[in-house]
C-alpha cells in the first residue's frame, strides 16, 4: 500500500505537488493520470526517496522508502527503461542489479522467464527494442519479488501488442496482491487498465475513485443502435429517450438516457432484430479534458 498525506512540492516558485492525499490499496491496478506536468512523476519521484517533499509525507506499507533497509524487496519501480547500459546484456544488467541488492542469483533468470526475454537474455540491450526494453525493466522491477510496484508511462512508444502484454502483466501482478501503481497521460488507456484511478493536475488531486465510476459519472448515457427496423424502434423508444442521428452519416441511431440493456429487451421483446447496440465512451476523452482543461500547464493555443 501506498500511502500519501499532503504531499507538496516546491521547486523555486514552481509547485509540482500542492498538499496531494491519496491511497493506493494492494490487489488493484491503480491508474496515475494528469496532464504533461501536472506532477506525476515528482510524486513517484518522492514515493522513491528520490525527492524530498516541501511537506507532508509518502509512505510504502507504512515506512518511509528511505527507511527501508532492503528497498528492492518492497519496492519495484520502472522510471526510465532506457537506463540500461547499452553494451550490457539484460542478463548482465539484472545479475549486477541482484549482487548489489543481496538478491540470490538465481532469481535473475526467474525474472527473465517472467519476461519472456530468456532467448535473448546474453544480447547487447542496446540492441533491443523499446518493448524489449520496457520487458527489461519490469524484469529488475521484479527482481526483490516486492509488494508494491510503480511504472512511470509504462506504455509511451509501445505498439499495440506491447501495450497489451503490459496491461496483461499488470493485471496478473495485482491479481497476486501486489500494489500496482502506473503513471499515464492515456485516459483510454488508464480506463483499460486500471481498476481505480487517481487524477491530478497542477500537483493537485482531482479525483481519486474506481474507473468504472469514473467513467460512469464522465459520460453521458449514449448508446448506438443499427437496425433494418430502426423506424418501428424509434416509436417504441418514444418519450422515453433523446434520440439523434449519428453524426458519421452511417444511418445509426444514437439514444441518450436509457441504458443499452432496456433498449435490448425492448427490442427482443417486439421482435426487432438490432444489428449494432453498443454504449458509447466517446466523450471519456471529453470528460477527462474538461476536468483537467483548468490545470493543463500549456495549452495548444499558447
Ligand atoms: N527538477 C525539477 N526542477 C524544476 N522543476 C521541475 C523539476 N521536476 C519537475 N518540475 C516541474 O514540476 C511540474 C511537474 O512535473 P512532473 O514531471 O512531475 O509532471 P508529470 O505529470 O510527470 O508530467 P509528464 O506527463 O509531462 O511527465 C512541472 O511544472 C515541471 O516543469
Amino acid at each position: 500500500m501506498i500511502e500519501a498525506t499532503g504531499l507538496t512540492k516546491h521547486y523555486g516558485k514552481t509547485v509540482a505537488v500542492d498538499d496531494l492525499s491519496f491511497t493506493v490499496e494492494p490487489g488493484r491496478v491503480t491508474g496515475f493520470l494528469g496532464p504533461n506536468g501536472a506532477g506525476k512523476s515528482t510524486t513517484m519521484r518522492m514515493v522513491l526517496g528520490l525527492d524530498t517533499p516541501t511537506r507532508g509525507r509518502v509512505t510504502v506499507n507504512g515506512r518511509d522508502y528511505r527507511s527501508l533497509k532492503q528497498p528492492l524487496r518492497v519496492v519495484g519501480a520502472l522510471l526510465d527503461a532506457k537506463w540500461v547500459h547499452p553494451n550490457r546484456s539484460a542478463h548482465a544488467h539484472l545479475h549486477w542489479l541482484a549482487k548489489s541488492n543481496g538478491i540470490p542469483l538465481k532469481r535473475v533468470d526467474e525474472v527473465l522467464d517472467l519476461v519472456g526475454l530468456t532467448q535473448v537474455a546474453k544480447r547487447r540491450a542496446g540492441s533491443y527494442s523499446l518493448g524489449m526494453s520496457q520487458r527489461l525493466g519490469i524484469a529488475g522491477t521484479l527482481l526483490g519479488d516486492p509488494d508494491v510496484l510503480l511504472f512511470d508511462e509504462p506504455v509511451n512508444g509501445l505498439d499495440p501488442e506491447g501495450i497489451l502484454w503490459i496491461r496483461q502483466f499488470m493485471h496478473r501482478l495485482a491479481d497476486e496482491g501486489k500494489t500496482v501503481f502506473v503513471s499515464s497521460h492515456l485516459l483510454s488507456e488508464m480506463a483499460q487498465t486500471a481498476q481505480d484511478l487517481i487524477v491530478i493536475g497542477r500537483g493537485r488531486l482531482i479525483a481519486q475513485t474506481s474507473t468504472a465510476q469514473f467513467i460512469k459519472e464522465a459520460t453521458e448515457d449514449a448508446v448506438r443502435i443499427r437496425s433494418p427496423h430502426l423506424d418501428r424502434l424509434r416509436e417504441l423508444l418514444g418519450d422515453k429517450a433523446r434520440l439523434t442521428d449519428s453524426a458519421t452519416g452511417d444511418g445509426a441511431l444514437v439514444v441518450h438516457g436509457v441504458e443499452a440493456a432496456s433498449i435490448g429487451e425492448l427490442a427482443a421483446a417486439n421482435g426487432i432484430t438490432l444489428h449494432e447496440l453498443s454504449p458509447q465512451l466517446g466523450s471519456l476523452e471529453e470528460a477527462f479534458m474538461q476536468l483537467t482543461k483548468e490545470s493543463v500547464e500549456y495549452h495548444a493555443a499558447e
